[in-house]
């Protein structure tokens, strides 16, 4: 039966757990053990948990976030509304299964969203955009007239950007260190790479504009290094240097990242290279061990994303890597006899560029800057940094549309999807949504979940339109969506990334999303959020919120950028994660948004279900509401996670048939599993999301300790998220699998205890620094071979405490 080995969704309310609970099925160990804790805890009343996935006490007032400066302003807009959702119909389980519908118990937000309604404003000019043609153009920035018409002509690049009118003067004239910070989508790329290659490109020129007898080549010498925390960032910067290489072809850059054969890049290096383009971590490698690579002529080191980099734990790298290139006696003219002082700067000038700094950057400038000259977009910014002393708090660009969805814990996966589906009702409006999420395990819990079972086929080139054959790299990170298509885009395509999949699947799955023809969604972690530039993101989806404000702003930096338009969402929990949008840096209002309207437009039309079990008939959908479409949903998506594998994949959904026969006739469940031993269920969908079930709380345990007053843990409702997740089980059910490593916590296991509320209060102590969780659980966005993924101590504690809970929880009540 599908049912095999399929957990119960205990709703213990604040009756006795031995008058609720009859512990059926599992092997009779589980069983008796579980019915033996049960006992120990009726007998120790206040220790008792009253809930498993028990309904949330909405009386009791939802924390709110302790605002200790004085702008208050947008949490005075606040105030409870009444819970609409109450009046959608629950939904009747079937017999058998115990579930709790979507739209009851759920915690009332605090956003008054009548009142944070703004009107409509004024559409704001882009913050970010190139400067009018008439008044600005690259010659006069004293770029030679090669690169400007090259920038014109083959770039169409006809007018800087603010940043690059600041910088690009700066860098042609003066020898000194340089920190650019400027928004997102600014063109800071450019403003640090056309300088260079001007500067390098004069070597080979007289001062009259005519060529040298000899020009310089790809073995005159290494002249600049830049650093990117990221492998997709280097290979970016890579195309664009690349393609203003093109007005001087003799010159050479490449890229040395991690992930990628070390022999392929000594041998790169010893053929010869102008620019080298690297992540921390495999340039400090090459710089011990490939003796080929001279560093003597290197007049620019170039930091882009300095904080990531300090963040990603390179601060080590870094000083390797400043240490030895500084130790490198300066050559005044390299082997060929070529004078490189005068056109070159005549000491090493070191560039850091962000859009954000996070504090971590001054100890990265105390590394790497002497002397820096502070550029950015406006002169009134510089002027105001330089009063203030201290870091910027950079906005997003101004045309921008930030919103916010406060959306149940319980709501959250149905409005995602209602979210996507209606952004792509209609032909054109978006072409590419990136949807952000915390660890690589709920990347890939959601791609599985969203892509189309029912289209085997592979993809069509459309979907990697550069080759005529589809990549065999994309085969498990591209595939046509299910759910959020629509008559007008019958075809969505669905991407995922994250850290842990392989470079050439990495590289393969950006060039997919990048090129993708038909619209396209990326479901990625933070590795995507850092300087990708990819132009027509039209929308990007926080689904859970940045570990830090700065990350924040770098996701949604992902559009809007070079003064195109673009929308950012974020979702948001009910209570205490509704003030964090006090802390956002924004141009206008972040407008709240209603669930339930979310719902309401997405779920107007049936959504096409993959299994034909829990389709409804032509006019039972045509009838169906919002509410019921989005119950009918949830039902679909629990199911097929409860269905065996075979079945699973199947386009009849016959498993899902099984499990919901049981409401037909059939014995409930329990009964079922007394007649047999119960197999396991192994189904792969079950597996990713309890894994990213369990990923995803430990992740969230590592928002940065300031912003910890609105993700708050101790706040997280496990069952309602267990739900989000499509799982039906209890939390401490699916914290199953990991109850061996939970036996190690020793007695610092019962220090934690769970509310009748369900939610976590942990007595300190036990464990000191974490391991991290396990590589599902951390937080992606690292990259390079020797990267670490910065966890603070304080937040693993944190983090292992929480899952001591869910793995206590799980000895007590282990029916998986
Ligand atoms: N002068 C220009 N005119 C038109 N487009 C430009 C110009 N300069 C840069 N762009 C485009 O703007 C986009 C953003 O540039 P870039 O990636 O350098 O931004 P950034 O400031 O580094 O952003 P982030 O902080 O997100 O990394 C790119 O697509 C680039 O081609």
């Amino acid at each position: 039966m599908a049912d095999d080995g399929m957990l119960l969704n205990f709703e213990l309310g604040d009756a006795p757990l031995k008058s609720q609970v009859k512990f059926k099925g599992g092997r009779w160990r589980d069983r008796v053990k579980a019915q033996r804790s049960a006992k120990k805890l009726l007998q120790n009343g206040s220790t008792q948990p009253k809930r498993t996935t028990g309904d949330f006490d909405s009386s009791r007032p939802v924390k709110r976030p302790r605002i200790e400066d004085g702008d208050s302003s947008r949490h005075s807009k606040m105030a409870k509304t009444a819970d609409a959702s109450s009046k959608a119909p629950s939904h009747a389980m079937k017999t058998g299964q115990i579930s709790s519908s979507l739209f009851t118990s759920n915690p009332v937000a605090v956003t008054d969203f009548a009142q944070a309604q703004v009107e409509d404003v004024e559409p704001v000019k882009a913050s970010n955009a190139p400067l009018s043609e008439e008044a600005e153009n690259f010659h006069t920035l004293g770029l030679s007239r090669r690169v400007a018409q090259h920038l014109a002509t083959k770039l169409d690049m006809k007018a800087p950007t603010a940043i690059q009118k600041n910088t690009v003067p700066h860098l042609i004239k003066e020898d000194s260190d340089a920190f650019l910070q400027a928004e997102t989508g600014s063109g800071k790329t450019l403003a640090y790479l056309l300088p260079i290659v001007h500067r390098i490109m004069a070597l080979s020129f007289n001062e009259d504009g005519t060529p040298k007898a000899t020009k310089v080549h790809r073995n005159s010498g290494l002249f600049a290094i830049i650093l990117a925390p990221t492998r997709e960032l280097c290979k970016q910067i890579s195309v664009v240097l690349e393609k203003l290489l093109r007005c001087a072809p003799w010159l050479v850059c490449t890229t040395v990242i991690g992930g990628e054969s070390k022999h392929s890049e000594k041998a790169r290096i010893r053929k010869g290279v102008n620019i080298l383009i690297a992540t921390p971590g495999r340039l400090a490698d090459h710089l011990d061990n490939t003796k080929v690579l001279n560093v003597g002529t290197v007049r620019w080191l170039v930091l882009d994303e300095g904080d990531r980099m300090m963040e990603m734990g390179f601060e080590e790298d870094i000083r390797t890597i400043v240490g030895k290139i500084r130790a490198d006696k300066l050559q005044k003219e390299n082997a060929e006899g070529v004078v490189l002082d005068g056109i070159l700067p005549s000491r090493r000038v070191t560039v850091l560029c962000s859009a954000t700094m996070k504090m971590n950057v001054q100890k990265l400038g105390e590394i790497s800057l002497e002397d820096a000259v502070h550029i950015t977009a406006s002169k009134s910014e510089m002027e105001q940094d330089a009063a203030a002393g201290n870091e910027t708090v950079f906005a997003a660009p101004s045309q921008l549309k930030q919103s916010c969805i406060i959306v149940p814990a319980k709501l959250r996966l149905v409005t995602l999807i209602a979210l996507l589906k209606s952004t792509f009702a209609r032909k054109g409006s978006v072409m590419k949504a990136i949807i952000f999420i915390s660890c690589a395990d709920s990347v890939d819990f959601h791609y599985e979940l969203l892509k189309d079972t029912k289209t085997p086929e592979p993809p069509t080139p459309e979907f990697s339109p550069t080759k005529p054959e589809r990549s065999p790299h994309t085969d498990s990170t591209v595939a046509p969506a299910a759910y959020i298509t629509s008559p007008a885009n019958p075809r969505v395509v669905l991407h995922k990334l994250h850290g842990s999949l392989a470079q050439p699947v990495r590289s393969a799955t950006l060039e997919s999303f990048s090129k993708c023809k038909d619209p396209a969604v990326l479901i990625t972690t933070d590795i995507s959020s850092r300087g990708l530039d990819v132009p027509a993101v039209d929308l990007v989806i926080e689904y859970d919120p940045a570990f830090a404000v700065p990350d924040h702003v770098h996701r949604i930096g992902r559009t809007a950028r070079a003064g195109r338009p673009g929308k950012a969402v974020l979702f948001l929990l009910p209570g205490c994660e509704e003030g964090y949008t006090s802390i956002l840096p924004a141009s206008t209002p972040i407008t709240p948004q209603l669930y339930e309207s979310v719902l309401q437009k997405g779920l107007a039309t049936p959504v096409n279900l993959l299994s034909s079990q829990t389709k409804t008939t032509a006019d039972g959908t045509e009838k169906q509401t919002w509410s019921s479409r989005a119950e009918a949903l949830q039902l679909h998506i629990e199911q097929r996670l409860l269905a065996k594998p075979a079945e699973e994949s199947t386009e009849d959904g016959s498993a899902a048939a099984a499990s919901s026969n049981k409401g037909k006739g059939s014995k409930p469940k329990h009964h079922q599993q007394k007649a047999s031993r119960p197999k396991p269920v192994n189904n792969l969908l079950l597996d990713a999301a309890r894994q990213a079930f369990r990923s995803h709380i430990r992740a969230y345990a590592t928002h940065v300790r300031e912003e910890r007053v609105y993700f708050d843990i101790t706040q997280l409702h496990l069952g309602h998220l267990a739900k989000a997740f499509g799982l039906r089980e209890t939390p401490g059910g699916i914290g199953g699998g990991l109850s061996r490593r939970a036996h190690k916590g020793g007695a610092a296991e019962k220090k934690v205890k769970v509310s009748s509320a369900g939610k976590v209060s942990t007595s300190g102590g036990g464990g000191g620094g974490g391991d991290g969780g396990g590589s599902g659980g951390r937080r992606d966005g690292d990259d390079d071979d020797d990267g670490v993924g910065a966890v603070d101590e304080g937040a693993a504690r944190r983090m292992k405490e929480k899952m001591r809970m869910v793995m206590n929880a799980a000895s007590e009540f282990n029916l998986g």
